[in-house]
């Protein structure tokens, strides 16, 4: 059995690269920039009110001369003389002789092309420069970066349609077992739902994968034999969950060898997620997670998120993690390294209860994975200790 370092090291060798690929900005949400994007367009294309009001051309007296009106969308030209103005509305265009939009809380309208200003005017106040936000040819955002709302948003304002990303892999997830039902059917006794293969599809699409493909296949080895046969040969990264113990009817380690997966490495030293293995076979990557709900997401967030991160080129590829101190002492017997469910505190972090590999509840309250390496015994209250942050 290796430890959870070693196991990582062996992550961190992977360096499978997806290639580029060009799509929709409808589609790129949580995908990788797989180039910088330099801006077209100067943002605001033109100087831009940031008020409703009166664009003027500044002089000496607060008193204006009313020539016009600008509204969002309009094309007009003005030329302002000093002491003029014209009616302006938020988004407008300014027009170059104009030096200021005075919103319209501080003017008086005294009769129909007379106003008065209350007050002092600064040079340019209220209007946004050609460029404010990024200038023609800048680089907006950079490749490596993953695409979010914001910054699908912001290539939108900069009038792209379509972004170059890295090709999410094709993924199948396997989930093994005869006791398993879908959600949404009843159960049997001796039948529980399969929560898993919908839970790692999430984290995937999380991920930006695309094509996240689920199958079952009961507990016989012949049929886990085909099913990993025929899912290695259509997709890139194979996930199977379940199976993966000791148990007489656990037979993926087998059909992974029948199908000449290499073996890089099975059973690690941490809890949950001991009878994790990675293997591969050609460029394919194939990881069999434990039948245990929270074992399996454990060990989606700390090994095949980095590796599918990486091969997307991300910049960030794991999670963050951080040092922070423990809200309450906590005796750790020894043993395997301990992957925690906690939530962060104002002060630190704090360890759930039921931290069962059985269990999700906790998982789905916690918002860090705590990392008990297992070189320690006993932690006081405090006592800082390493979060994965995994919201
Ligand atoms: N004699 C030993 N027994 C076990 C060991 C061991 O070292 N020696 N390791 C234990 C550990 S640790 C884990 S983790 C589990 C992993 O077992 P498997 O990967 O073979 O998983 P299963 O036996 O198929 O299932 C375990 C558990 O999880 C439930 N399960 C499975 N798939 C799903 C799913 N898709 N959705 C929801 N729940 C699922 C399954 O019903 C079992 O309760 O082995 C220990 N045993
Ligand atoms: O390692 Mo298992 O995932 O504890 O139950």
């Amino acid at each position: 059995m290796i430890t959870v370092e070693q196991a990582l090291q062996h992550i961190k060798n992977i360096t499978v690269q997806q290639p580029k690929s060009l799509v929709q900005m409808s589609e790129a949400l949580n995908c990788v920039l797989a180039e910088d994007i330099h801006s077209p367009i100067n943002m605001p294309p033109f100087r831009q009110s940031a008020m409703d009001g009166y664009a003027i051309n500044a002089h000496e007296s607060n008193h204006y001369l009313l020539v016009g009106e600008i509204k969002a969308g309009d094309n007009s030209q003005f030329e302002l003389k000093r002491g003029e103005a014209v009616r302006i509305f938020t988004g407008a265009p300014v027009p170059d002789s104009s030096n200021a939009v005075v919103m319209q809380e501080k003017v008086q309208r005294l009769d129909d092309n007379k106003i008065l200003i209350d007050g002092e005017v600064k040079a340019e106040e209220n209007i946004r420069p050609l460029g404010e936000q990024i200038q023609k040819g800048e680089v907006a955002l950079r490749e490596g970066d993953k695409l979010n709302p914001a910054s699908i948003g912001f290539l939108a304002t900069l009038g792209l349609d379509k972004v170059i990303v890295r090709q999410a892999p094709k993924v199948a997830i396997l989930y093994t077992g005869n006791e398993l039902v879908e959600p949404g059917t009843p159960l049997d006794y001796g039948q529980i739902y399969n929560s898993n293969s919908i839970m790692l599809q999430s984290a995937l699409y999380e991920l930006g994968c695309k094509s996240v493909e689920i199958h079952h296949c009961m507990d016989d080895l012949s049929s886990t034999r085909q099913k990993v046969a025929s899912l290695l040969d259509d997709n890139e990264v194979l996930i199977v969950s379940g199976g993966i113990s000791v148990g007489d009817y656990d037979f993926v380690k087998d059909a992974l060898e029948y199908n000449d997966v290499e073996e890089v490495f099975y059973k690690v030293k941490q809890k949950p997620g001991k009878p994790l293995f990675f293997g591969r076979k050609d460029e394919k990557l194939i990881f069999a997670l434990p039948g245990n709900p929270a074992a399996a997401l454990t060990c989606f967030y700390v090994y095949l998120l980095p590796v599918i991160q990486r091969a997307l080129g991300a910049e960030d590829f794991a999670l963050e993690r951080q040092y922070l101190p423990l809200k309450e002492k906590y005796e750790y017997k020894g043993g395997r390294a301990l992957f925690l469910k906690g939530k962060r505190t104002k002060n630190g972090v704090e360890i759930l209860e039921g931290q069962s590999s059985a269990m999700l509840h906790t998982f789905a309250l916690a918002d860090s994975l705590i990392y008990i390496s297992g070189e320690k015994s006993n932690y006081d209250q405090g006592d800082l200790v390493e979060v994965i942050k995994i919201k």
